[in-house]
């Protein structure tokens, strides 16, 4: 049975990466993204983004919708103060099992919960399920259908507080246009766009930050 390619990009950081050593793991994963087979990690230029604004917000509990073969659960991981948690998404059951050796690699697993199934499901679950009283930091990034109805899950289930921040993955490429009209006309959220480009390519993408008002 002929190898996936997450399960390649996975050997590649076994045999390649720094066990134990996050930034070895994401520039090992970078290197064979952007050398051999395109994947749709965040990538090395939209994860600076994303490390910004990390550590900008400092989170104690962080949400990411969309883990696939975990390099953004450990570009996130690597930056969270002693005590904060990461808990991450995939509905991918293959995706989810090369995620969770990705993680354990790079030596995040303590910080970093692997929830495997659809979001839908889990968003409702985290507060008695994950003993989650709200999130600090939401990481978008699972497919562009389910943006807006999951950002208005997580209101619905009063997880988001004063000043939690979403970061919302591809708003140009490959789009979400439904949700970006939806975040910037709504006055419950303030709303910058971070112009980048796609991971590994020179096609133009963005990031879209939305702080909620409360
Ligand atoms: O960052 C991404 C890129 C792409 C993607 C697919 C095909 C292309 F041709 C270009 C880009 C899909 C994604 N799906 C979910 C989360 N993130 C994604
Ligand atoms: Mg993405």
């Amino acid at each position: 049975m002929n190898q996936s390619k997450e399960q390649r990009i996975l050997n590649f950081v076994l045999q390649n990466a720094v066990r134990g050593d996050p930034c070895s793991v994401m520039e090992t994963i970078d290197k064979y993204c952007s050398e051999k087979e395109w994947a749709m990690n965040v990538g090395d230029e939209k994860g600076v983004i994303l490390d910004k604004t990390v550590e900008e917000v400092n989170p104690k509990v962080a949400l990411e919708l969309g883990t696939y073969c975990g390099y953004s659960a450990v570009r996130i991981a690597r930056l969270l103060k002693a005590g904060a948690r990461l808990l991450t998404v995939e509905f991918n059951p293959e995706f989810a099992a090369i995620a969770k050796q990705m993680i354990e690699f790079a030596g995040v697993q303590d910080k970093v919960k692997l929830l495997e199934g659809p979001s839908e499901v889990i968003i409702p679950q985290l507060k008695k399920k994950y003993e989650v009283d709200t999130l600090d930091f939401v990481f978008v990034d699972h497919w562009k259908d389910r943006y807006t109805p999951d950002t208005i899950l997580l209101q619905e289930c009063s997880l988001l507080r004063k000043g939690s921040v979403l970061l919302a993955d591809n708003i140009i490429f490959p789009g979400a246009p439904e949700f970006v009209k939806y975040i910037r006309n709504n006055p419950r959220f303030q709303c910058s766009t971070y112009p980048s480009h796609l991971e590994y390519m020179k096609v133009q993408d963005a990031m879209e930050k939305a702080v909620f008002l409360g």
